[in-house]
């Protein structure tokens, strides 16, 4: 593609993908208040439900992406449907609308711990960031014992409401039996790092709490040396904690189910009090 057809095609995806603005009203019930997110494959949109008076979160799936991934919406809404767990927001409705897909979920509202570390530099220490962890276990473990791998546990993908924690974004989230061969061979070509957090596999889970974990820990980091050093060098944390995050980072013999996880954070917890 050359450099015209580059523009070009950005130009059209950016008219295609335009998103609605303030107060336009949606299947007329869904008043825009703002625009809240606009990731690869969707915009997302702080709403008023005129039928119910609650604000919701309404996600669009951006139109220019629909050819490319026509499973997104259908992955994204079938594994919401079935969630029903208090750490994880509800899916409300789906529909079609003038030609693009929607669906509604319900708003928690709160920050998300990627800004509460990078804007209000929280700063988490050993205990707290462990006793994090643990309470993301929660939701984690009603997922993988459903079948349904996460696959994108990230600093913004962790909301903080009322001092809970909720798992959102379940855009590339799978059920276990999911994968199909053109997103194998697709991933084929992807470096290692993506691999271990894209594979349908509950690893993948594990490996990306496992950099989770490394992000809160490094909260509370003051180098004293301008030296770059591994973490397993610079962060100061017990023995446990270390063995922990070498499982989860799959540097030693890895996590393959979710209980045995949470046994060792409930141990490490225990013996760091
Ligand atoms: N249920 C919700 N309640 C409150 N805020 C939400 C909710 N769902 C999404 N958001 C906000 O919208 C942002 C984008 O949502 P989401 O991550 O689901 O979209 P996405 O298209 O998958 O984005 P990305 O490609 O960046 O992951 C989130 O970071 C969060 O701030």
């Amino acid at each position: 593609m050359n450099k015209l057809q580059y523009r070009l095609r950005r130009l059209r995806r950016w008219v295609i993908d335009r998103p609605f603005p303030r107060k336009t009203l949606i299947a007329d019930r869904y008043e825009v208040k703002e625009r809240i997110g606009a990731g690869s494959y969707g915009l997302i949109y702080l709403c008023r439900d005129l039928k119910t008076n609650n604000d919701c979160v309404m996600k669009q799936m951006r139109p220019s992406r629909r050819k490319e991934n026509p499973r997104n919406y259908e992955c994204e809404t079938s594994i919401m449907e079935q969630l029903t767990h208090p750490a994880i927001p509800k899916l409300l409705n789906c529909f079609q609308y003038k030609g693009h897909l929607f669906f509604v979920m319900e708003y928690i509202s709160g920050e998300s711990l990627e800004t509460a570390v990078f804007e209000n530099f929280e700063k988490y220490n050993e205990r707290q960031s462990l006793q994090t962890i643990y309470e993301l276990t929660d939701p984690l473990l009603y997922l993988h014992d459903n079948g349904i791998i996460h696959r994108d546990i990230r600093l913004p993908n962790v909301i903080r409401s009322d001092g809970k924690l909720f798992l959102i974004d379940f855009g590339l989230a799978r059920f276990i039996d999911g994968q199909t061969n053109a997103e194998l061979d697709a991933l084929e070509h992807y470096p290692e790092e993506i691999k271990l957090r894209r594979q349908i596999n509950f690893r993948s889970d594990f490996y990306a709490m496992g950099h989770f974990l490394l992000y809160l820990l490094y909260s509370s980091f003051e180098p004293e040396d301008k030296k770059e050093q591994t973490w397993q060098e610079e962060l100061d944390i017990g023995d446990e904690t270390k063995q922990l995050l070498k499982r989860m980072l799959q540097i030693d013999k890895p996590y393959v189910n979710i209980r045995k996880l949470r046994a060792d954070l409930e141990r490490t917890l225990a013996e760091s009090k």
